[in-house]
């Protein structure tokens, strides 16, 4: 008898949470949530599997403290962290790189817990800062560098190709483009390789509009907190699914994700946004995209963002 997927949340949080809701709804495969908020983690996989009747699926769903439940994983999304909140007084929220003592530390010990029962996993990291998480991932797994990915691109060209379709009153699903870079202000999006149906943005729409629009997209997670008071999450959440059902499934999409740059765009032992074929390997193929100058200059500039904060943790050669 063929085996489901197996697929492990960590953290069933806000995103956990609505991460196992996306990949029930979607029957990618049985999901087991994990959280250190003893009770917590279980309440919540059993009310989802309690909406399996109306929403017709069938899937195991459970929640636990303890790693040896997920043994065996296919995929593991890691979302354990704190995410930015909103001072209510001062109306200030922090920076998703101001998490990264706290969050170090916990993405750390859950990534020993996950790889000791899941030694063959795709393990997709979530917690901010998301790009310096991916190293934690990776130097705390020992996994090799295909198996350890991060979910920021799909989230982030989400958001761009939504507010694109509201200013143009279109469909998202005529929409192509890609946000690269990493998972912060200067990310990247790339109005001359995004088009409507087959015509290029830039015929579409004034530069003017173009450029609001990218400084909304590089804003975006900000703009929720504001509202919310906390991070988003349904499309955060969405966007980790996209990426697991890519591995779960082989289906070689092409997605935006923070893969290790080795020598790809010149960046090297690095974590970056860059379009990267997704399937059960995990990044099965770094695509190497044209960039004139004024995009390879942007791409610099988040690099360089980026590498400052991974600079802040105790075991990388800073990367160059
Ligand atoms: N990469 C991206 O694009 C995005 C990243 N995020 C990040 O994802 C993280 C989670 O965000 P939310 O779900 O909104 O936060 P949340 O506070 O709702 O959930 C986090 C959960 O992690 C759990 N947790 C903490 N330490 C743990 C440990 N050692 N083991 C197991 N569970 C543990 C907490 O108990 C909590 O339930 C944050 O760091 C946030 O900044 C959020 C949205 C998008
Ligand atoms: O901004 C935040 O706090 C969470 C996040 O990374 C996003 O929503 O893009």
């Amino acid at each position: 008898m063929s085996r489901r997927n197996k697929i492990t949340v960590i953290g069933a949080g806000n995103v956990g949470a609505t991460t196992a809701h996306w990949a029930a709804s979607r029957h990618l495969g049985d999901v087991v949530l994990v959280d250190i908020k003893p009770g917590m983690p279980q309440g919540k996989a059993l009310d989802l599997a309690e909406s399996g009747p109306p929403m017709g699926f069938d899937l195991n769903l459970s929640g636990t403290q303890d790693y040896a439940d997920t043994a065996g994983s296919d995929v593991v999304v890691i979302t354990a962290g704190v995410p930015r909140r909103k001072d209510p007084k001062t109306g200030e929220y922090t920076s998703r790189d101001e998490l990264i003592e706290t969050n170090r530390k916990i993405v750390g010990a859950v990534t020993k817990g996950v790889v000791e029962h899941s030694p063959d996993a795709v393990l997709i990291a979530v917690a901010n800062p998301l790009d310096a998480m991916c190293h934690v991932t990776l130097h705390e797994s020992g996994f090799p560098k295909q198996r350890v990915i991060g979910m920021a691109g799909v989230l982030d060209t989400s958001r761009y190709k939504t507010f694109i379709a509201m200013e143009l009153g279109v469909s998202v699903e005529d929409i192509h483009g890609m946000v690269l870079g990493g998972h912060g202000d200067t990310m990247v999006p790339l109005p001359r390789h995004t088009s409507v149906a087959g015509i290029p943005l830039t015929e579409l729409l004034p530069k003017d509009k173009i450029d609001a629009i990218i400084q909304r997209t590089r804003k975006g997670g900000g703009e929720i907190v504001g509202l919310l008071g906390y991070s988003g999450y349904y499309a955060p959440a969405a966007s980790a699914c996209v990426m697991v059902e890519s591995v779960v499934r082989d289906r070689k999409r092409v997605l935006p994700c923070a893969c290790l740059c080795e020598g790809e765009y010149g960046y090297d032992g690095l974590y970056l946004g860059v379009p990267a074929v997704i399937g059960k390997g995990g990044v099965e193929k770094i695509i190497e995209m044209e960039l004139n100058d004024e995009e390879k200059a942007m791409l610099d500039i988040s690099a360089n963002a980026v590498r400052d904060v991974v600079k802040l943790l105790p075991y990388t050669s800073a990367a160059s």
